[in-house]
């Protein structure tokens, strides 16, 4: 095993200048403090620093799955994590019933698979979800459609349809774990060294995806599950998976919830028709709501937005909008904290 193969490249060395020296690791597991990195060298229990927690201001400051980190070793299989050297673009989500605070999926991912099972509970609206998620981190989405063995041809067929008329230049693959369909196709799709994870609610099949790709091998053993209250056995840890032929895979906790965060890059880039005619609407800081000379309103009016479209835009924008608001209150309060600490020092040192 190479560092390459863990998807070190080029860019990531450049980044990390000439005068870096000791050794690198790209962490593949995380729960609560406890990390698992991995090298060309091997595998590594990890925990940070005494040094780096006490510096870690928030959340973000500590390793997630997919960061580079610096390391070293201290024993037989055991390793000092002592900061993160090289993070790109971070998928996040909007953690569940925090408002203003950010849950950081995985770093430095080139595609999301982003996995629907066709049977029941299939919903277009969350794919859009998923989908503004990934361009907010510059990431390429892929729709797979799992599970197509349980529903009939003509069935697939519409959801097909659905998905292709409303979310233009997606690509898309169907496919079905239990009778071996498309994972050929999907096997085609990665290549060595790229990062990939999996998205999607609990259920769909994203372990079993990765299971097959995996042939088998590696998820008994690299995955730690738990059993839930209902005694099924579901993701629980985020962990990263090698391809036998190449190819990083990111396996993620099903997400009943997936909330905005500071998205709107993302949304222009889900919505681009949308997009479009907000630009010419008659009033810049139009709501698209009710205003008159709304191009929005006239192009949904019209037929040319699909509505089911505007009104899951309008949602994930005020979605969007709330927690920018709640960040920056939580900011504010933040700051006004440490201000305060910092007075009740300067005058206990008087
Ligand atoms: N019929 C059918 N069942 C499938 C298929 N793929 C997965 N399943 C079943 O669906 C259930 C859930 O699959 P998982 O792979 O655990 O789903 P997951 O998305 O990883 O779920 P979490 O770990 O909770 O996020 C399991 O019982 C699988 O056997 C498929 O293509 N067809
Ligand atoms: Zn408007």
């Amino acid at each position: 095993m190479t560092n390459a193969s863990l998807g070190y490249n080029s860019n990531i060395q450049n980044n990390l200048g000439p005068l870096f020296q000791g050794e690198i690791a790209r962490v593949v597991s995380e729960h609560k403090e406890r990390y698992i990195v991995r090298n060309e060298s091997g595998v590594y229990e990890a925990e940070i620093t005494g040094q780096l927690r006490f510096t870690a201001e928030e959340r973000s400051d500590y390793p997630i799955v997919g960061d580079w980190v610096s390391i070293t070793e201290y024993d037989e299989g055991k390793a000092l994590i002592h900061q993160v050297v090289y993070r790109d673009q971070v998928l996040k989500r909007q953690a569940v019933g925090k408002s203003g605070e950010a849950q950081y999926i995985a770093s430095n991912i080139d595609v999301a698979f982003i996995v629907e099972g066709v049977n029941r509970d299939f919903n277009i609206n969350r794919l859009e979800r998923y989908m503004t998620l990934c361009y907010d981190a510059n990431i390429q989405p892929v729709f797979i459609l799992n599970k197509v063995d349980l529903v009939s041809d003509l069935e697939l067929e519409e959801i097909k349809l659905e998905v292709e008329n409303r979310l233009i230049g997606v690509e898309m693959l169907c496919t079905s774990v239990d009778q071996q369909i498309g994972i050929e196709q999907l096997t085609a799709l990665i290549q060595e060294g790229k990062t990939y994870c999996f998205l999607g609610s609990s259920g769909v099949g994203k372990s079993s995806l990765i299971n097959i790709l995996l042939k088998d091998e590696m998820m008994t053993t690299g995955r730690i599950g738990e059993r839930n209250d209902r005694g099924k056995h579901t993701t629980t840890y985020r962990s990263l998976f090698l391809m036998p032929s190449g190819g990083i895979l990111i396996d993620n906790p099903g997400v009943r919830e997936v909330g905005m965060v500071d998205s709107q890059h993302g949304l222009e880039h889900t919505f681009p028709l949308i997009q479009e005619k907000a630009s010419q609407c008659r009033f810049s800081d139009c709501t698209h709501e009710h205003e008159k000379g709304c191009a929005v309103i006239e192009a949904v009016n019209s037929g040319e937005i699909p509505e089911d479209a505007y009104h899951n835009y309008m949602k994930l924008q005020k979605e969007q909008e709330h927690y920018e608001s709640s960040e920056l209150e939580k900011r504010r309060k933040g700051k006004a904290l440490a201000r305060m600490v910092k007075d009740a020092k300067r005058i206990k040192n008087r």
